[in-house]
């Protein structure tokens, strides 16, 4: 095997197809349980002021879910602003979330959520009902509580590392990335990369890596600039150097051009996520559709492939029943 094939290797997968080489996403719906959150990163527009967010409501997802699964949508990506650990409603909150994770298994539909930093009892419960989960590191320098996370005490690298380790101990397939173009440095990236390299090294439950380039929007409450192409670039670079072959990198298709996203993709870039009707993290920056996807990348020898929300190497880790759901909609569909 070539080096080029070697680290395009997924376990147990093959990531070329004839003389194409395979990029993946996900079908995926957006639920959010609540916009409400007790952190105010400068650069989000998702977040409301806690207490002005309606809940979600239950009966309305039930009534979604099964459409959802008819349309062929497989991951439910669970994605929520934060109450407080300290506070009075963190339980309801928590049991919110994993009501509608429940909710998305009956319907045979895949739940992957991201809900900020969890304590680890309330990760041993919610890994019952989900098949991945996920939280971003960020970056790990403490430079950005003084800056972009001074009023977001969810932010402080050592919870998120904190969260990814109990992961791993839990056995739960899980998403990370960092968010590019906070302030930080080049050598800031290595450093987050090498904390994540080092996770994995030790759990191996890192499925991939997102890296994000900061897309300011029209609601974040401090305005900031976007992170130019070339860097990003340069970044799939540094993370394809960093971490372990088996980990894939993945880049939000809906932040870059299409040749930035062709040059990401040649750096190593080998996912583009979950493409939902609605990005709930960047609103003003609407996802492609698979077609337009397909025909930006074809022509560059690229094959665009739906995959799970769990990486076929984690199957065998999944609690029952998510175990056997997961293997009916590997044997429906030719998913990765
Ligand atoms: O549409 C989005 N999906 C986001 N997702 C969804 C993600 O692409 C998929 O859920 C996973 O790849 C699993 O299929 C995230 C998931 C995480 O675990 C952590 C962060 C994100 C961030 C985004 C995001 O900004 N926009
Ligand atoms: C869910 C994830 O979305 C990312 N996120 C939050 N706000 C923005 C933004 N303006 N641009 C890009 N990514 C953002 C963070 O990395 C968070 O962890
Ligand atoms: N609040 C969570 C986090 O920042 C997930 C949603 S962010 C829009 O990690
Ligand atoms: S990025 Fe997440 S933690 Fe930060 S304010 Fe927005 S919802 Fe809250």
């Amino acid at each position: 095997m070539d080096q080029a094939r070697a680290v395009d290797a997924r376990s147990g997968l093959l990531t070329q197809n004839g003389s194409h080489r395979v990029v993946t996403y996900s079908r995926a719906y957006t639920l959010v349980p609540t916009y409400e959150c007790f952190n105010r990163c400068t650069y989000c527009n998702f977040r409301v002021d806690p207490g002005h967010s309606p809940w979600l409501s239950l009966e309305h997802v039930a009534q979604q879910l099964p459409t959802l699964r008819r349309q062929g949508v497989c991951e439910v990506l669970v994605l929520s602003g934060e109450v407080a650990p300290s506070s009075p409603r963190r339980d309801d909150w928590f049991c919110h979330i994993y009501q509608i994770c429940a909710l998305a298994l009956e319907a045979g539909l895949l739940p992957h959520t991201n809900a900020g930093p969890l304590s680890r009892d309330e990760m041993a419960h919610l890994r019952q009902v989900n098949v991945s989960m996920g939280l971003m590191v960020e970056q790990v320098t403490p430079k950005l509580l003084d800056t972009v996370h001074r009023h977001a005490p969810s932010k402080r690298p050592e919870a998120r590392l904190q969260q990814l380790a109990w992961a791993g101990e839990l056995g739960i397939p899980f998403t990370t990335g960092l968010l590019l173009g906070l302030g930080e440095s080049e050598a800031d990236w290595v450093d987050s990369l090498g904390a994540i390299a080092t996770l994995q090294t030790r759990y191996g439950h890192i499925q991939e890596v997102i890296l994000q380039p900061h897309s300011p929007g029209q609601q974040q409450l401090q305005p900031g600039m976007s992170l130019d192409e070339a860097a990003l670039v340069r970044a799939v670079h540094l993370a394809r150097e960093c971490l372990p072959p088996e980990v894939a990198i993945q880049i939000p298709p809906n932040l870059v051009s299409h040749q930035g996203l062709l040059d990401c993709l040649t750096a190593g870039a080998r996912d583009l996520g979950g493409i939902s009707p609605v990005d709930e993290v960047n609103p003003d920056y609407e996802h492609p559709t698979p077609e337009s996807l397909e025909d930006a990348i074809a022509p560059s020898g690229w094959q665009l492939q739906p995959r799970l929300p769990v990486y076929a190497q984690y199957d065998s880790w999944l609690p029952e029943p998510m175990r056997s759901l997961v293997q009916s909609w590997r044997n429906s569909l030719s998913y990765l």
